[in-house]
């Protein structure tokens, strides 16, 4: 069918999933952002892209809602593991899938009513080296390093899971401060990439509450990528265990982080809708 999308979220961090082998228009930066605009198009914190790959099974474009293009996604991988099984394209339970940001093995784990249900995603291994996650640090990692705001400081850490990340460590969350301050800090001109932007607060040795400011999305419920770079930050710094439970306002991920600092991510994810993207909505893109 051509243009048939899918909408699924993974802890109210909504995708919609499309196949490049059916669309009849081109996703233009203008395309992304209006379909992915709540009054405009369907509504959704980014674009799920099937394309093709010559080094693995599938493969997969992540498209944030401001129309720029991201390596990674831990959520926006489980939910495009859903749609490879449910919709027939993947007929075993493991599989393997191409990202801009490294190649991944998804996991079909748990089903309801013979759909996937809860995946688990190897992510790769995380990256703290400044220069290639990228971050502007003088020292080789950026682990509890200042990053200056116009009216205030952050201590900072830095790390790539794929994608890149700053984490500033909390002992109290408030969803206000990183909604005031999350795209000063994802803009900032340490990060020549940008960043995602995480305040966390650990709140045991396995159990983490964190609030996520998205490069390209802005504030979201929950966010795969963010969770695996918590987790690794927070190994690092020597506050928890290897294996974490990531809480956050849109439900709870469950990260595992070997000594080589390869991450796993196990979590669920639910489809809301599927259809065709309506004719006009892809008029004058
Ligand atoms: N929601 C995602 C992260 C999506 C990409 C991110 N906005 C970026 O630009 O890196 C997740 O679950 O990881």
């Amino acid at each position: 069918m051509q243009n048939f999308f899918v909408k699924t979220h993974g802890l109210g961090n909504d995708y919609i999933v499309l196949n490049q082998d059916d669309m009849s228009f081109e996703l233009t930066r203008k395309a992304i952002v209006r379909i992915c605009d709540v009054h405009f198009g369907i509504g959704s914190d980014g674009i799920l892209l099937k394309v093709p790959s010559d080094k693995s099974e599938f493969g997969l474009r992540i498209l944030n809602p401001d129309g720029s293009e991201a390596e990674k996604s831990g959520n926006g991988l489980r939910i495009f593991a859903k749609y490879l099984y449910d919709y027939g394209f993947a007929t075993k339970k493991i599989f393997s899938i191409e990202t801009p940001g490294g190649l991944v093995k998804a996991e079909i784990i748990e089903e309801k009513n013979g759909k996937a249900f809860r995946i688990k995603v190897d992510m790769g291994k995380a990256i703290f080296e400044s220069k290639r996650i990228p971050v502007k640090c003088e020292n080789e990692e950026c682990i509890g390093e200042t990053l200056k705001l116009v009216d205030r400081e952050y201590e900072i850490n830095c790390v790539s899971v794929g994608n890149p990340h700053c984490i500033i460590l909390k002992d109290e969350l408030n969803e206000d401060e990183i909604k005031t301050y999350g795209s000063e800090i994802e803009n900032h001109e340490m990060f020549p990439n940008r960043i995602n932007v995480q305040f966390a607060k650990v709140v045991s040795p396995n159990e983490v509450e964190v609030l996520i400011w998205e490069r390209g999305a802005g504030w979201t419920l929950a966010s795969g990528s963010s969770s695996c770079a918590v987790a690794c930050t927070v190994v690092k710094r020597g506050l928890t265990e290897r294996k974490l439970t990531i809480k956050m306002p849109g439900g709870d991920l469950k990260i595992e982080i070997d000594e080589d600092w390869e991450i796993r991510m196990t979590g669920d994810v639910r489809e809301i809708c599927s259809g065709t993207l309506g004719a006009e909505l892809i008029q004058d893109l």
